[in-house]
This record gives structure tokens, C-alpha cells and sequence, in this order.
């Protein structure tokens, strides 16, 4: 059976950094086995970036607090991780990319440097050069680029760099959060080939976050769909874009393909996302969604089944929606850590 190498279940975090409490994730599940590749969509605000960060172990303790649930790396119960904890599985198990490359690098130290600093942390003894010129040759890079400085390089560069110091500790795991966002199309295009051939060659799981369907439907095996700190659908990336089970994902689904409704205009989902400084007690998305029942404002749905390895969190898919629910909450939220399992 594959290994598990990260389970998230039900967890909810707030930031309580800003005078007031945001709940920016209130129920979200992620199951990521050995080699496979995930993605997370989402509008911006779901939750998708503060989820990634939470399994790297990197938000601030002293303006965000894990309120329920459970982060679980290789069989470790990460949960209640401090810093140094967190530390070391960086540096040995699991790595990021970021959007901006810039932020991440020092401007005023060389490239390879940088890269060699990543390799100390993770093996004292590795003989750094020979390591560093096998990195950048794995992110298709040129050896003399160990000498330049971040600002010399292209963001398409920029990024490769980033991938090499990431993969320094040689991960199980890379989160990789919006990592070709800020490039252009083409550029976009070689990161995401190169994400997908390290994966295949190094046997490391992905989890890429991205609001572009596309993207998710080109490199990922599963798809987990998130609004408002929850993840609303989660299944094998064909059913999950092809059949949608929520009718939050069709609504996502529809603006991403620019398709025209009857009136002419462009599909857009509408209304706003809810507040998140309170707990959001009903259905998350049923102030906006147009086959909303009175169930859907009373009571949270749960996880629930559309087809095998396909969960989506809608009252439409219990057999008798605003009756009892077909199976009691604990059950679905086991059932959403095993979708692929
Ligand atoms: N440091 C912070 N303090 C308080 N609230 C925050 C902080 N960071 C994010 N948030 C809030 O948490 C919620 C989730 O934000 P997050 O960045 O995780 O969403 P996202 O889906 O990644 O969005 P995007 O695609 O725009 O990056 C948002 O309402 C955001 O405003």
C-alpha cells in the first residue's frame, strides 16, 4: 500500500494578529500519498495559501492558532510543532516554492551560496559544490548561474533557484503555493513541466496550489476544491473538473472557461464570500449558490460521497436532504482523509 505522507483532518485556524480573530480555515482535510500530485483550487481568500503554509510550519505562532483538527507528516503528529520542531522537517522531509521568488531570496548573496547554505542544513558533510552543480543541473540550469546574483536572473531562473534550494534536503514532499503566477505563459509553461518531470524522476509527492484550473488539470492526480476554509469537493482530477459534484466547482468551473450565461455575459459566481471572522455555522457557500435549500442555511453538510473516491460538502448529495444525514459526521470526515487511499 502507498505511504501516507501527509494528512491534514478537519483542521481550523484563526489569525489573531490584526485586532480581530479571521477563521481563515474552518474545516479543511488533505490526504497526499508517496509520488502523487495534488492540487488545491480555490478563489483567493478560500484558504489555499494559510492551508500550505500550515503544513511547512510557517505561520507566525504568536498571530495564528490551530483551533481543532490534526497535521500529520510521515505518521508524525505535527500539530503542535514549535519552531525548531518545524525546522527540522523542513529540512529533511518536506520543502515550498512561493509565488515570488524575490521575497525568498537573499538579493545580496550569490546564487549558489544559497543553494549551498540549504544543503549544509540538511547534511554538515555533503560535499557542497558537487551537490549544488547537481541541483542547478536538475532544474536545468547552467552551472555558471552559481555566481550570479538574484536580480541578474530572469523570474523564469529566478524560480528554477528556488526549486533547487527546495529540493536541497531532497523532500518527500513539495508544496509548491502559486508558483507560476507571476511568469509569463510561456515561461509558466516550462516551470510547470520541469514541477512535473522532478516529480516523476525524484518520486516526490506535489501539492500545487492554483487558481487556475487548468494548470491543476494538467499536473494533478486529485483535486481538492476550497471556499471559505473548507474543502468543499475532493476526487480524481477527471471527476472532479469533469463532473462536478458542487455547485460551487461548476460556478469556478464556468468562470475559468470564460463561457457566456443566455444574457451574454461572462459566467462569474455571484455574491460575495462570506465573513470569516465568525465561525461559519451553515453551508458556506449557500448565501451564493442558486440550488440552495432550507436545509442549507440551518445545518453545516459534511463530506459526503457523489460517486467512489468523489466527496463533495453539499446537502445534495445526501439521499434525503434536511433529514437525518446518511452517515454521522465522524464517518465522512474518516472517509474524506481516505479519498484515494
Ligand atoms: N496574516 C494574516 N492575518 C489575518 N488574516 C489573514 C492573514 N493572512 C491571510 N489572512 C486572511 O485569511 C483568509 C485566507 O487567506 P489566504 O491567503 O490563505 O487565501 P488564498 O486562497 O491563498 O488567497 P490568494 O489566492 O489570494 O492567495 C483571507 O480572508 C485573508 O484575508
Amino acid at each position: 500500500m502507498t505511504r501516507t505522507i501527509l494528512e491534514v483532518d478537519r483542521l481550523a485556524l484563526v489569525y489573531t494578529g490584526r485586532g480581530r480573530d479571521v477563521n481563515a480555515i474552518q474545516d479543511a482535510s488533505l490526504l497526499v500519498k508517496e509520488g502523487e500530485a495534488i492540487g488545491v483550487a480555490g478563489e483567493s481568500g478560500s484558504g489555499k495559501s494559510t492551508l500550505a503554509r500550515a503544513v511547512m510550519g510557517l505561520l507566525p505562532p504568536t498571530t495564528s492558532r490551530i483551533v481543532g483538527g490534526r497535521i500529520v507528516v510521515e505518521g508524525v503528529d505535527a500539530t503542535g510543532f514549535g519552531p525548531s520542531d518545524w525546522q527540522s522537517l523542513r529540512g529533511s522531509s518536506v520543502a515550498m516554492v512561493f509565488q515570488d521568488p524575490l521575497s525568498f531570496l537573499n538579493p545580496v548573496v550569490r546564487v549558489g551560496r544559497q543553494i549551498a547554505e540549504g544543503i549544509a542544513l540538511q547534511d554538515p558533510h555533503a560535499d557542497r559544490k558537487a551537490r549544488t552543480r547537481e541541483l542547478l543541473e536538475l532544474v536545468k540550469l547552467r552551472p555558471s548561474v552559481i555566481d550570479a546574483y538574484p536580480h541578474e536572473l530572469s523570474g523564469g531562473m529566478r524560480q528554477r533557484v528556488m526549486l533547487a534550494i527546495a529540493l536541497g534536503c531532497r523532500p518527500r514532499l513539495l508544496v509548491a503555493d502559486e508558483p507560476t503566477t507571476a511568469l509569463d505563459v510561456t515561461t509558466q509553461g516550462e516551470i510547470l513541466a520541469l514541477l512535473d518531470e522532478l516529480r516523476r524522476t525524484l518520486g516526490m509527492a506535489l501539492v500545487l496550489i492554483s487558481h487556475d484550473l487548468g494548470v491543476l488539470r494538467r499536473l494533478c492526480d486529485r483535486i481538492y476544491v476550497m471556499y471559505a476554509g473548507h474543502t468543499i469537493e475532493t476526487g480524481r482530477t477527471a471527476q472532479v473538473l469533469g463532473a462536478p459534484a458542487h455547485p460551487y466547482t461548476r460556478g469556478l468551473i464556468a468562470a475559468s472557461r470564460l463561457t457566456r450565461g443566455p444574457d451574454g455575459r461572462f459566467s462569474t459566481i455571484g455574491g460575495d464570500v462570506p465573513s470569516l471572522q465568525q465561525r461559519i455555522t451553515a453551508c458556506p457557500f449557500q448565501p451564493r449558490c442558486g440550488s440552495a435549500m432550507p436545509v442549507c442555511a440551518e445545518m453545516p453538510p459534511f463530506l459526503d460521497t457523489a460517486e467512489p473516491d468523489h466527496l463533495g460538502r453539499c446537502w445534495l448529495l445526501t439521499p434525503e436532504p434536511g433529514g437525518a444525514p446518511a452517515l454521522p459526521p465522524d464517518t465522512r470526515a474518516s472517509e474524506a482523509r481516505n479519498v484515494g487511499a
